[in-house]
């Protein structure tokens, strides 16, 4: 019997045995104890039934799972796509193993090693059968959660057309959202899907010109030098951890520029709102745990754990505050932060206040620890190479007056070499997913027009692609701002998908799939002109102010830590004040 003929029988019954699953543990959650004690006895729910339809449940739930994903599976493989050898038969769990590795081998990260690099080959640059190298397909099929698969697709040619000409036939898929939107909101910019998000893009795209960030240099300034302060307060021989410190300034910035707040977060007794926001993050860290409410959010997920309640509580208070930002706002109107600008554009209330506050998470989320992952980054490799620093410094000094020159600054090459290369090495979205609202045709490199079935999980592999030898030349993973100098970047996907054309004229050609940061296309980061903006100022600011120094010698793969962002948890760097 084919994959369709089981999805005919099975769909309608695993809907209804989910809804009644569903219905059950709401009402079990809802009713008071007594009442759901009276509401068990009065169905006949002895232990027994109740055991014996969850377990039914679940196994119509993982037969159909096993059943719609294989023929999906198979479908791609039918076209070609290489499918990533699993190491062990239990690994067919999908993610479920790092579950049950988990409870064998305790380990406090999710991608860490050596689990990490069978899951995540990419990533951590090991070799997957078919992957690239000798012209085969950028592709490859891997298992997720309870074996489904995932096509993970660094091809540009169909990155081009999934990112950016198909962009709206594609949707985050359920999980992430849930993630995503346990911070933003549901109606947040990054959560929305189609006519809405396209609406919401459209109101939003104005605060995020140049004409509305450049007024804001001076604010992003005032943060930069309170972090002089404290940096003066500390003993010269002593390291600071830039990757804490980073995301302090960080939240400074946001607070002042987008919401008209003042976090204090280097203050050790900070506002409520940052502890809030602190508490809220520590509940999204991806653990075993987590994931397991995740998958099973009506039932793990409602446990009133102790972080799951700081959670919430953080979540209320930075809702209340959101909203009391929006009404100081709304009596200022002619002010000059984002939620000001938001404001303006959203004449004729366009979107609603429930929209707007998911928007302004949305920036707190989006644009506060992405920037400072890379800020922490960029200042340890500056600190782990002294001679890059020095040439920044007499760049900035020769060629800016004053920091507030911004459009000066923005144009120093070597500046926006060593971001780009920051970027490269550690892009925060070091992995972003989609998933095919419908049955879509994707073109490709090597195997014609792919046909993806409704509802594939897609995984864009960002990390992975800018460290592929096979795009960036056999030092892929060394921290060389200089080979910009020699890098030409090529708009569209063109001819640099192959090995023979890469390089022309001795010049690297850098595709526009080949480098996506900020990922491409209608959904790409709205927020990328005003991290830029951040991190050309932070990094000036810093090397002309000090000499940077470290011990750190180099970045091993459980110094940076994956969650929903990648971000270094070892900057440890040394700020020496120079006499200028
Ligand atoms: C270095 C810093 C940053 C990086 C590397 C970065 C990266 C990204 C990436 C890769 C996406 C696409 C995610 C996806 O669709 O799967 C994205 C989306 C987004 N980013 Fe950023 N981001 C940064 C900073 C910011 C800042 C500062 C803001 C705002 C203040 C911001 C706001 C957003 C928003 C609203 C979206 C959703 C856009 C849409 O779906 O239309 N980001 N970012």
């Amino acid at each position: 019997m084919g994959g369709n003929h089981f999805s005919v029988i099975l769909d309608p019954t695993v809907a209804t045995l989910q809804a009644l699953h569903d219905r059950t543990v709401t009402l079990a959650w809802t009713l008071p104890s007594s009442e759901t004690t009276h509401f068990l006895t009065q169905i006949r729910a002895t232990p027994t039934v109740v055991t014996t339809s969850l377990v039914v449940c679940t196994l119509a739930w993982v037969l159909k799972e096993v059943m719609v994903t294989g023929r999906d599976a198979r479908k791609l493989r039918a076209q070609g796509v290489p499918e990533q050898k699993l190491y062990a038969s239990w690994w067919t769990l999908g993610m479920q193993r790092y579950l049950i590795g988990h409870l064998l081998e305790p380990s406090p990260h999710l991608y860490e090693e050596p689990r990490a690099r069978q899951q995540v080959p990419l990533l951590h640059g090991e070799h997957v059968d078919g992957w690239n190298r000798a012209g085969s397909p950028m592709m490859y099929l891997t298992r997720l959660f309870l074996g489904m698969p995932t096509l993970v697709l660094a091809d540009p040619k169909a990155l081009h057309a999934m990112l950016t000409l198909k962009s709206y036939s594609f949707t985050k898929p359920k999980l992430f959202s849930e993630i995503v939107s346990s911070v933003t909101g549901d109606m947040g910019m990054v959560m929305v899907e189609g006519d809405v998000h396209k609406r919401h893009r459209r109101i939003v795209n104005p605060l995020f010109s140049m004409r509305t960030l450049k007024p804001l240099v001076p604010a992003i300034l005032s943060s930069l030098d309170e972090f002089f302060a404290l940096v003066e307060h500390s003993p010269v021989s002593t390291p600071l951890p830039v990757h804490t410190l980073a995301s302090h300034l960080t939240l400074n910035v946001i607070g002042r520029t987008a919401m008209n707040y003042d976090f204090d977060a280097f203050n050790a007794h900070a506002s409520r709102i940052s502890a809030a926001y602190a508490d809220m993050l520590a509940g999204t860290e991806m653990t075993p745990w987590k994931m397991l409410t995740m998958q099973f959010p009506n039932t793990f997920g409602k446990i009133p754990t102790l972080t799951r309640r700081k959670f919430t509580n953080g979540f209320n208070v930075i809702e209340t505050a959101v909203k009391e930002m929006l009404k100081s706002a709304t009596a200022c109107p002619d002010g000059h932060t984002l939620i000001h600008e938001l404001l303006r554009q959203n004449e004729g209330n366009a979107l609603s206040e429930h929209e707007l506050v998911c928007e302004v998470r949305t920036f707190l989320a989006a644009g506060h620890e992405t920037t400072a992952s890379v800020l922490a980054s960029l200042v340890l490799s500056l600190a782990q190479h002294p001679e890059i620093q020095q040439e920044l410094r007499d760049e900035v000094e020769s060629s800016v007056a004053a920091l507030e020159d911004y459009d000066a600054l923005a144009k120093l090459p070597l500046l926006n070499k060593v971001i780009n290369e920051t970027l490269r090495l550690y892009p925060p979205a070091y992995i972003t997913f989609r998933a095919a609202v419908s049955d879509v045709a994707l073109p490709t490199t090597a195997l014609g027009v792919m046909e993806v079935p409704a509802g594939m999980r897609i995984e864009i592999p960002i990390r992975a692609i800018h460290l592929d030898p096979s795009i960036w030349g056999d030092d892929a993973a060394a921290w060389d701002p200089h080979r910009w100098d020699t890098i030409d970047q090529v708009h569209g996907t063109g001819d640099v998908s192959s090995a023979a054309n890469r390089i022309v004229n001795g010049r690297r050609q850098i595709g526009q799939y080949d480098f996506i940061p900020f990922l491409a296309g209608p959904r790409a980061c709205i927020g990328r002109q005003f991290s830029l903006m951040e991190l050309r100022l932070f990094a000036a600011g810093l090397v002309q102010r000090y000499k940077l120094s470290t011990d750190v010698k180099e970045v091993k793969s459980e110094d940076l830590f994956c969650a929903v962002t990648m971000r270094s948890i070892n900057a440890w760097v040394r700020f020496e004040r120079r006499n200028v």
